[in-house]
């Protein structure tokens, strides 16, 4: 069994019109214990492919071409229902100008090449690192090579698997959470097999921030909440100047 969760989002996934409460809460228990204990999480069924279809690319040159990511969001109140949020739409309302001026979402298409037969020491294709932003969205092809930090601070295989989309957690997410949320570190390696070496990997990352303006401080309020414990108070956008600082 995989050491990162598979959950399952056919009853609520983003195209069910009527989502029952006890679908929403289960889902959103899986997802919110996966994001306190691993940080990572793989989605299946987020959406299914004829729904897909309905946002093909148009002459505009946007919409669906095999790998649906605009419309996977974190539109559904699955994380704050699973996290008992006395308001469970919280995280969207700091999430609601995704695409637009004043947040810094981004998608980003990663390409790593083939590799000369003779490696420097020590060669890895992505170093060690943890996302800045609130969740990142990443789907892998099948070349493999990621990996993830485990609690036990040793690092294991995210293998790819068809038709999932993987989502971790990122810094701000744990800063904001009080580290109830866990963002975790990991890594790209390079393949260990001789014929995968041949063939470059190719992944995208859908980096999600809170809009710019969203103060980071206390304003998560738990239903069941017992402390007043407050994070450090920065805005959404740090998350971007983070990027930066991550970048240089
Ligand atoms: O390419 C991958 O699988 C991981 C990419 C990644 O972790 C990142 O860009 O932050
Ligand atoms: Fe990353």
């Amino acid at each position: 069994m995989s050491y990162i969760p598979v959950v399952d989002f056919k009853s609520c996934g983003l195209f069910v019109d009527d989502v029952l409460g006890k679908d929403l809460e289960q889902a959103g228990h899986l997802l919110s214990n996966a994001f306190s204990e691993v940080g990572f999480v793989y989605i299946t069924n987020s959406a299914p492919i004829e729904e897909k279809k309905r946002y093909s690319r148009l002459e505009n040159n946007f919409g669906y071409v095999g790998l649906e990511t605009e419309k996977i969001n974190p539109a559904r109140p699955a994380l704050g229902v699973g996290m008992e949020l006395k308001d469970q739409h919280f995280f969207e309302k700091c999430h609601s100008l995704i695409h637009k001026p004043g947040n810094s979402t981004t998608l980003r298409t990663l390409f790593y090449p083939t590799l000369p037969s003779i490696l420097k020491p020590n060669q890895i294709r992505l170093g060690e690192h943890s996302d800045y932003g609130s969740i990142t969205l990443l789907f892998q092809d099948n070349v493999g090579g990621l990996q993830v930090q485990n609690l036990q601070g040793e690092y294991v295989n995210a293998t790819p698997i068809d038709d999932t989309v993987l989502i971790n957690i990122g810094d701000l997410f744990e800063l904001w959470t009080q580290s109830k949320l866990k963002s975790t570190k990991h890594r790209v390696l390079i393949p260990e097999d001789e014929l995968r070496r041949g063939i470059p990997r190719r992944s995208l990352a859908y980096f999600v921030h809170p809009d710019d303006e969203v103060l980071i401080d206390s304003q998560i309020e738990y239903k069941h909440s017992t402390s007043n414990e407050k994070s450090e108070a920065v805005k959404g956008c740090t998350s971007c100047h983070a990027c930066y600082g991550w970048l240089l």
